[in-house]
């Protein structure tokens, strides 16, 4: 499958984790966490289940707090923030995530209308018309623009829902296990897209994923959540090179049993 060649520039720092250790009662989740994504990369993000991936999305755009340890996106303390420069910053982060699903008695035109309507009042009509044609162009779905969700298939949804969450024109893109519950030709249909959005928008982007196959095919880059830490970074052949016998049981699971 094609990918673009992507020359990251490791100078240019868009999320920037430090030291990060987040706790609930005694269950210590992450521990003196480091992680950088840089300019217009895919970084995946893999671990096994309860691992803490969907904690750190949550600290990364303010919705936890961590109990030791600094991040920074798109050069702002999250931290720091009040709820309005949250908002303000989480604009600029599109969240693709598993329960982010279509509205089903609107149209799919109507789903991408919303959060543009609701985010930028000062758009007209003309300028709605041309920011949903273009990103469902953008997503190739364009001739589905007054079907309803319910008569799109699994994979059709899954595209109409990152389109909606391009329309804001987002500079850095979370996708949380964006090829669960989809068949295999799906999914390859669905790592192409992830791969299309990052040459086409020039988003820098974090995919967590249990999915082997996607974290080969999308990730230019890939950490391993292994206790609370991310003990392994490289590229998918480095990551998997390796003796580690958790490292090993992860790769295993996916292609083995
Ligand atoms: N607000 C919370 N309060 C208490 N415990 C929490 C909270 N949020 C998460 N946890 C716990 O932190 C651990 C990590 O959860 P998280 O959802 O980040 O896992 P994950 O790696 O995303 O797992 P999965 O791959 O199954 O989605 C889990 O044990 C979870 O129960």
């Amino acid at each position: 499958m094609h990918k673009p060649k992507i020359q990251v520039d490791t100078s240019n720092v868009v999320i920037d984790v430090r030291k990060i250790s987040k706790s609930f009662g005694d269950l210590h989740i992450l521990q003196e966490v480091d992680l950088q994504l840089y300019n217009g990369e895919n970084l995946v993000v893999l671990g096994r289940s309860g691992t803490g991936k969907s904690v750190l999305i949550k600290l990364i755009s303010g919705l936890l707090k961590p109990d030791a340890g600094e991040i920074q996106v798109l050069g702002q303390h999250v931290n720091q923030l009040n709820e309005s420069e949250l908002r303000e910053l989480r604009l600029k982060i599109g969240f693709s995530f598993q329960n982010s699903a279509l509205y089903d008695s609107m149209t799919v035109r109507e789903n991408l209308e919303f959060p543009l309507i609701r985010n930028k009042r000062n758009l007209t009509r003309a300028e709605i018309n041309r920011e949903v044609e273009d990103v469902l162009d953008g997503v190739g779905m364009l001739s589905s623009i007054n079907q309803m969700p319910s008569e799109l298939s699994g994979g059709q949804r899954k595209r109409i829902g990152i389109a909606r969450t391009l329309i804001l024109r987002p500079e850095i893109m979370m996708y949380d296990e964006p090829t669960a519950g989809l068949d295999p030709i799906t999914c390859l249909d669905i790592n192409g897209l992830i791969n299309e959005v990052q040459e086409r928008y020039q988003t820098s982007s974090i995919i967590i994923t249990h999915d082997l196959a996607c974290a080969k095919t999308v990730g230019d880059r890939i950490v391993m959540l292994l206790d609370s830490k991310f003990e392994r970074q490289g590229t998918f052949e480095q990551i998997f090179n390796s003796e580690d016998e958790r490292v090993k049981a992860f790769y295993d699971y996916n292609f083995i049993l």
